[in-house]
């Protein structure tokens, strides 16, 4: 799915008023009427009472739309106008008199901390205080009305996005955003609901359709995309009959020291799990007997150092390379690096004591092969791009990162973001069972079993994250999210594989 700027969706609105020759307060009805179904679907006619808080532009105009529905349908409705000034937009002042055909019941006007009404628990509150059109802090007693909404133990709805939140840039103010228990957003998901600082305000979301110009949509680069299983239902590869184990190349695995010799085997078993041919891992001779007996199905070479690697050496052509998985940061393990990245013919994944290597070391940043894929977690990617003041700041050095250098890089994360050229991509899969030690050290494997098979290093790296997670949320359904640890994320990599063709089953009838 395709996520697009506050700018952009505005220019959508525009397009498709003049392409449909519709009005925006006949697209405001479109969205209004949406929100209502889906309440209209869940409450099917519960006299739960309803708080519906408007602002007084477009998003406030979407709630009195909910609220003239709700009302028409009998529901228990009460609607307050946060009137925090008279610039009130057109369609919400249409919408606002509109209320006079359904209801005698005027909207509350709120002036001050006065008019905060009473909410019980069990209620419903909707929010439609502000939209996309933040272009400021909330201040005064607004502000206020966010954080009293906020104490309420009833659910919160949010209209389009949380009050408070902009849509593709930083808060203004962490301590004036609606903390939503869902949010109904028009469209398109915004880019603010995938990033570790503000996707905090976002738990749970829906897209609704309000047939938005397809073409005007089709057409514009958005700021990211998402991933989910109809995409990466896309970048799977068949296999053929007589494909045989040298049509999915041999990897090299460069992992392990003394004591880490677990991120080894598990990259290694995910390099297998993932479909490579076969796969060659390069280690201390302190790892030889362990991966041998850990991980039959894979070859080892070993250094002639027994604790980390000081040369390393191969003798056949690799198809693909993870490297850095648990290697440490040795003064001969970082030459061997260097060597290793001046001479590969493969596309690598490079990871972990790998990326600190680079870090510490720019010489060996100037012979990292173009087209590498990167897999930071958030503490790697601070020390190779520096500190950062937001998220969208991250992304923005981490883009010029990504430029320099020629690289795919991977932002491991609740979702990661794959960055490379001007496109972002935002991984949808995975779940909060996969924070355990050793799930980085898998998803390098899978993402070199992807190259090893021929897939180019931005899908093998976009699809490689998709599966990854997808195998993390069906061992978390088995094993619970405490239960899961990295070699259990491993075993269930063929299970995501099947999952992404299994059909939803449709509901049992009577
Ligand atoms: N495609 C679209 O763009 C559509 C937009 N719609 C709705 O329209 C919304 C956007 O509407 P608007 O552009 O009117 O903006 P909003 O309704 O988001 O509200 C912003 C209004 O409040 C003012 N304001 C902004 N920040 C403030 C602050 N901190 N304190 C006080 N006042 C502040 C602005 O000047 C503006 O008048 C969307 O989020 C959505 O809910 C829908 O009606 C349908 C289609
Ligand atoms: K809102």
């Amino acid at each position: 799915m395709k996520i697009f700027s506050a700018e952009q969706l505005y220019e959508a609105d525009k397009i498709t008023a003049e392409k449909q020759n519709i009005s925006s307060l006949d697209l405001m009805e479109r969205a209004g009427e949406q929100i209502f179904k889906w309440l209209e679907d869940k409450m099917k006619g519960a006299q739960v009472p309803l708080h519906i808080f408007c602002g007084i532009g477009n998003n406030g105009g979407d709630g009195l739309v909910v609220g003239r529905h709700l009302i028409n349908h009998g529901y228990n409705v009460t609607i307050y106008i946060a009137n925090f000034t008279d610039k009130r937009s057109k369609c919400f002042l249409i919408n606002y008199d509109r209320i006079k055909d359904v209801s005698k019941k005027w909207p509350v006007l709120m002036t001050s901390e006065e008019d905060f009404p009473e909410i019980a628990a069990e209620d419903i509150i909707i929010d439609a205080l502000f939209g996309i059109g933040l272009n400021r802090p909330p201040e005064g007693w607004v502000k206020e009305l966010i954080q009293y909404i906020n104490k309420q133990k009833a659910f919160k709805l949010s209209i389009d996005i949380p009050s408070g939140l902009p849509a593709n840039t930083p808060v203004p103010d962490s301590e004036a955003v609606i903390h939503a228990n869902h949010t109904l957003t028009f469209q398109a998901p915004k880019l603010a609901f995938f990033l570790p600082e503000t996707g905090v305000y976002v738990p749970y979301f829906e897209v609704l359709d309000i047939g938005l110009d397809r073409q005007f949509l089709m057409e514009s680069k958005p700021l990211a995309q998402t991933i989910s299983k109809m995409e990466a239902q896309q970048f799977y590869k068949p296999r053929a009959k007589y494909d045989h184990k040298g049509t999915y190349g041999h990897a090299l695995i460069v992992a392990g020291s003394y004591g880490k010799m677990g991120a080894a085997i598990l990259s290694t078993r995910a390099t297998l799990k993932a479909g490579a041919g076969m796969v060659t891992v390069f280690s201390p001779e302190c790892g030889y007997s362990i991966l041998q007996t850990a991980a039959p199905e894979a070859m080892v070479l070993s250094d002639d150092e027994e604790d980390f690697i000081t040369k390393i050496e191969y003798q056949f052509d690799a198809s693909a390379i993870g490297v850095g998985m648990g290697i440490g940061t040795q003064k001969e393990t970082v030459a061997a690096l260097h060597k290793l990245f001046s001479e590969a013919k493969a596309p690598l994944v490079i990871d972990a004591d790998a990326l600190n290597g680079i870090s510490e070391d720019k010489d060996l940043l100037k012979v990292v092969p173009k087209n590498s894929v990167l897999t930071p977690h958030p503490g790697e990617l601070e020390r190779l791009i520096g500190s950062w003041k937001n998220d969208y700041e991250k992304i923005e050095k981490a883009r010029k990162f990504t430029k320099k250098h020629k690289v795919v890089l991977l932002i491991k994360g609740a979702h990661s973001l794959i960055l490379f050229e001007d496109s972002m991509y935002i991984n949808t899969s995975g779940t909060p069972g996969m924070a355990t030690a050793g799930s980085g050290d898998v998803l390098s494997g899978v993402i070199t079993g992807l190259l090893s098979q021929g897939y180019d290093p931005l899908l093998a790296t976009v699809f490689g994250v998709y599966l990854h997670g997808s195998a993390g949320m069906l061992a978390s359904s088995v094993l619970s999210y405490e239960g899961v640890m990295a070699s259990d994320i491993a075993d269930f990599i063929g299970d995501a594989y099947i999952e992404l063709f299994r059909q939803e089953q449709p509901p049992a009838q009577g």
